[in-house]
């Protein structure tokens, strides 16, 4: 059964994320602060919330799900901690706070997103564990964890990544656009929909829809965020506002324009929706999801 909002399951992130931070021995001390420090700092938990919810649509149970959940949130905090370090975007707010190394130093902040995305790892393997005597249950488990170790790998985020710090110095392009956002954001949602996916047991038809559905999402979610960014209403967006977005960065907007990023976002929606237009009378939630995404940019 499905949960009614995304509250709901943001708030399962919400009340648990904490329960899986390691014990870490006095000494380093300024690392758990730090790592703590942003995984409390907000956020909208986008990719938690969406790892729950398809693990449910896929007829499981949201709570073998939420070490999954949680780890795939210590992956995306470690990587806004990374995107806004001096040497990347160099910003000053994230989530409507001073940014990680503006506390602690780019040294500990570095360390801190080391430690999340280990973190990660380190609690989906624990989980794994729990499974060892089902290759069934432990099958899907590897599975999400492999999904999410690629979305966020060198083949996926980090390649978006890459790219998006290459292209300050390069002619920008739809091509090397396309690639960035397909890569740096899409990827982490993509994973993120398939291991809940995987763990909830979906077959085959349901993980190739969502998959288009996702991909869809994940590109959405990055027009719309850079839509929001020139509106300068990036505070609904958890960020601070004005200053700390100084790089000229290539997105659909600066390179196509505001009336063009409006409608590849509309278009990109009405992929979304008609990717699970089978499931019309279950998929609300994921339909109402990316439908709101589209409406707040306006
Ligand atoms: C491996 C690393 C460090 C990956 C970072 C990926 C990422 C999605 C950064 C934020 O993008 P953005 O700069 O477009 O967003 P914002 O405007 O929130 O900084
Ligand atoms: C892909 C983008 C736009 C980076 C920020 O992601 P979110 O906007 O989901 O950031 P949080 O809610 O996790 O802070």
């Amino acid at each position: 059964m499905m949960r009614e909002n995304y509250d709901e399951y943001k708030q399962m992130i919400d009340e648990h994320l904490l329960d899986f931070m390691p014990n870490i021995n006095n000494m380093s001390n300024p690392l758990y602060e730090s790592m703590k420090y942003s995984l409390t700092a907000g956020g909208k938990r986008l990719r938690p919330v969406l790892l729950l919810a398809s693990c449910e649509f896929a007829g499981g149970d949201s709570k073998d799900a939420l070490t999954f959940a949680c780890a795939m949130e210590y992956i995306q905090t470690y990587s806004l901690i990374h995107d806004d370090l001096p040497a990347m975007d160099n910003d000053d707010f994230r989530r409507g706070v001073p940014t990680n190394h503006k506390i602690y130093g780019a040294g500990i902040a570095t360390l801190a997103g080391d430690g999340l995305l280990n973190t990660a790892f380190e609690i989906m393997y624990k989980n794994m564990l729990l499974y060892f005597d089902s290759q069934l249950e432990l099958k899907k488990r590897i599975n999400a964890a492999y999904v999410i170790a690629k979305g966020a790998g060198v083949g996926g985020m980090i390649a978006g990544q890459v790219s998006d710090v290459e292209s300050e110095s390069k002619e920008p392009s739809n091509e090397m656009l396309e690639y960035i956002h397909v890569n740096k954001t899409a990827a982490l949602i993509v994973a993120a929909v398939k291991a809940g996916l995987y763990i909830g047991g979906a077959d085959d038809a349901m993980m190739e829809k969502m998959t288009i559905y996702a991909e869809n999402l994940g590109l959405a979610y990055q027009v719309a965020d850079d839509i929001l960014d020139v509106r300068g209403n990036a505070e609904e967006m958890g960020k601070g506002t004005g200053e700390d977005e100084k790089n000229a960065k290539l997105t659909y907007v600066s390179l196509c324009g505001m009336e063009a990023a409006e409608k590849k976002l509309h278009e990109l929606t009405e992929n979304a929706v008609n990717a699970i237009a089978d499931y019309y009378d279950n998929a609300e939630f994921f339909r109402d999801l990316v439908l709101k995404l589209e409406s707040r940019t306006k």
